[in-house]
């Protein structure tokens, strides 16, 4: 099956999404940054993007029952004293719809908006058909005014068909080596993949034809480039790092750009061992997932074993997980397991 007709409604949705954050960022106040019940931010933009890509994948695609996996829920949104933001919120989805030809006119309700992110409620499993969905991914990053990413991923039976991400602040040319200064302005990135068909990247404001990429072809692990998450030092890397003899220090960076840039070849290696059992959810790796193996890369657990998106919302894996390449996994996974041994870490 090609997926033509959910691919083409997943990169209107994932545009006019990032169309919306970049709004949103440009001027974005630090007393419009909500904190969850967990403590970690949340923005207009990751409500906002949530119900635009709810709304466009239903009039694109109008199915029977959209079943969506999102991040966002509407309980704060639904507080007393949060009318003005939530007006905010709709103000912002009504006019992005709006800057898309064929949507002028559609009339939009504070309800509607609601609606829209309450339909991100499905569970997922390994039966049927799931979009999943992270609205804002890295939204520390978002606030910050750094890295971010849009991502949408096609679950059929289980396993992840389809997906698509947009970096609005990633270089089209690289996300680490950044040798000139155009190739620093040229920014905004919009990837795709589909299984069996490879991974392509173009600009995210429309302007160049979609270029195939692969992931890296260096062997040299002297020369290797390593990514992992800005936002907490995780000791166990560095001990990986050093067995393979990589002489880099870690780039940091936030959201599943970390996924986009090893699919072209920007990086090699792309760790994430969690602290304190922390469970992992669908969303934050199953758009950047496919984008890498459709580059030639792999995903997988501490242990080697391919991601598994069939288990409802959260991933159930051995703890860790493990970007690279064909070539080199079997160098990682080998630094990974004496790690663990010596760190006596059991997972
Ligand atoms: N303690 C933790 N360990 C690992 N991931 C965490 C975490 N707390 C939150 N996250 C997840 O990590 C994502 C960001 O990943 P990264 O660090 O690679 O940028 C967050 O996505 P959101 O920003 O969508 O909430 C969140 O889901
Ligand atoms: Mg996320
Ligand atoms: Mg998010
Ligand atoms: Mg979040």
């Amino acid at each position: 099956m090609s997926y033509e007709k959910e691919l083409a409604a997943a990169k209107k949705a994932v545009s006019l999404a990032a169309r919306l954050s970049q709004e949103v960022q440009r001027t974005l106040l630090q007393s419009q940054v909500w904190k969850k019940s967990d403590r970690s931010p949340v923005t207009a933009a990751d409500y906002g993007s949530q119900a635009v890509v709810s709304l466009v994948l239903e009039r694109e695609l109008q199915p029977d029952k959209l079943s969506l996996v999102a991040e966002e829920e509407t309980g704060d949104l639904r507080k007393k004293g949060s009318e003005l933001f939530l007006e905010g919120v709709t103000t912002l989805v009504k006019d992005t719809l709006a800057s898309e030809e064929s949507y002028t006119g559609s009339p939009l309700s504070t309800d509607d908006v609601l609606n829209a992110i309450d339909c991100g409620k499905s569970e997922g499993g390994s039966s049927g058909s799931h979009w999943v969905l992270d609205p804002i991914d890295g939204t520390r990053g978002f606030v910050r005014g750094e890295q971010y990413a849009v991502g949408l991923a096609l679950l059929v039976e289980g396993k992840v068909v389809l997906g698509v991400m947009a970096c609005p602040n990633l270089p089209l040319a690289s996300a680490i080596c950044v040798t000139d200064k155009s190739s620093q302005e040229d920014v905004g990135c919009l990837f795709f993949a589909t299984t069996g068909s490879g991974t392509y990247v173009q600009s995210l404001k429309g302007n160049s034809l979609p270029q195939k990429v692969r992931v890296s072809s260096n062997e040299n692990l002297d020369e290797a480039k390593f990514l992992e998450s800005y936002h907490k030092p995780i000791p166990i890397h560095g001990t990986i790092a050093k067995k393979l003899g990589i002489k880099a220090l870690p780039v940091r960076l936030d959201s599943q750009a970390k996924y986009a840039a090893l699919s072209r070849g920007d990086a090699e290696i792309y760790l994430r061992f969690t602290l304190n059992g922390y469970r992992e959810c669908i969303w934050d790796h199953a758009a950047g997932s496919i984008i890498t193996t459709e580059a030639g890369g792999v995903v997988c657990d501490a242990t080697g074993k391919s991601l598994d998106f069939s288990k409802g919302k959260y991933l159930a894996h051995k703890t860790g997980i493990i970007v690279t390449t064909m070539k080199l996994k079997p160098w990682i996974l080998k630094a990974v397991r004496e790690s663990i041994e010596e760190e006596n870490l059991y997972f």
